[in-house]
């Protein structure tokens, strides 16, 4: 069995020194990583240099690139924003809820060919501080920010890095590939000659 060491991050600077020591190595203790970040208390004046807002759709923000091994990452979520429904391409995916609430609805993977309607296998709301995790094997899932007055902040790591995943159309199961950019790195907004080429999911 793994030793799994109980990690407390004071900082959101602490956290992110902690997780380049948990991911020095090559292999990852999920429960350890998933119990470090949940053991950060949200801060915002600790985070509110990455977290910005576009009207239209939930933004990701870069905050470390994990020396190769992860990406770190704020996401913001305006009212009534969400994501597809989506994979994680191979990557462990851990998402802290830093404010607001966000809806987690867990998919099946569609069948071979990608026919019908897609199988919601559960759903559950993310509270501020709580981390979830998924991966490929866990299935697919949707990211929502359901209220109509708050905003929500997440903060999510992938490991090892990506670039691209598959989104999926709940009705028929269809399975699309996509890009995914940065509307900020390192608290400066992205030039716009990247920026129109963004898609997220
Ligand atoms: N995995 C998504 C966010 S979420 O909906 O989990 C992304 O990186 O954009
Ligand atoms: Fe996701």
């Amino acid at each position: 069995m793994e030793h799994t060491q109980m990690w407390k991050a004071q900082t959101l600077e602490e956290l992110v020194q902690i997780l380049h020591h948990l991911f020095a190595g090559d292999k990852v203790n999920v429960a350890e990583v998933q119990a470090l970040m949940d053991s950060y208390d949200s801060n915002p004046l600790e985070w509110m240099q990455y977290a910005k807002f576009d009207q239209y759709r939930y933004t990701r923000n870069l905050v470390d690139q994990g020396n190769g091994k992860f990406n770190l990452m704020i996401l913001c979520w305006g009212e009534g924003h969400g994501s597809s429904i989506h994979d994680h391409t191979d990557s462990h995916c851990f998402m802290k809820v830093l404010q607001g609430n966000l809806k987690e609805t867990l998919f099946e993977w569609p069948n071979k060919k990608g026919i019908g309607e897609m199988m919601k296998k559960s759903e559950r709301v993310l509270r501020e501080n709580q981390c979830a995790y998924i991966n490929d094997s866990i299935g697919l899932h949707r990211v929502e920010n359901t209220s109509h007055t708050e905003c929500a902040v997440s903060l999510h790591l992938y490991s090892p890095p990506f670039e691209t995943c598959s989104t999926f159309d709940q009705r028929t199961g269809h399975k699309q590939k996509v890009r995914m950019t940065f509307y900020s790195q390192f608290g400066e907004r992205t030039p716009c000659a990247t920026a129109v080429l963004q898609e997220n999911n």
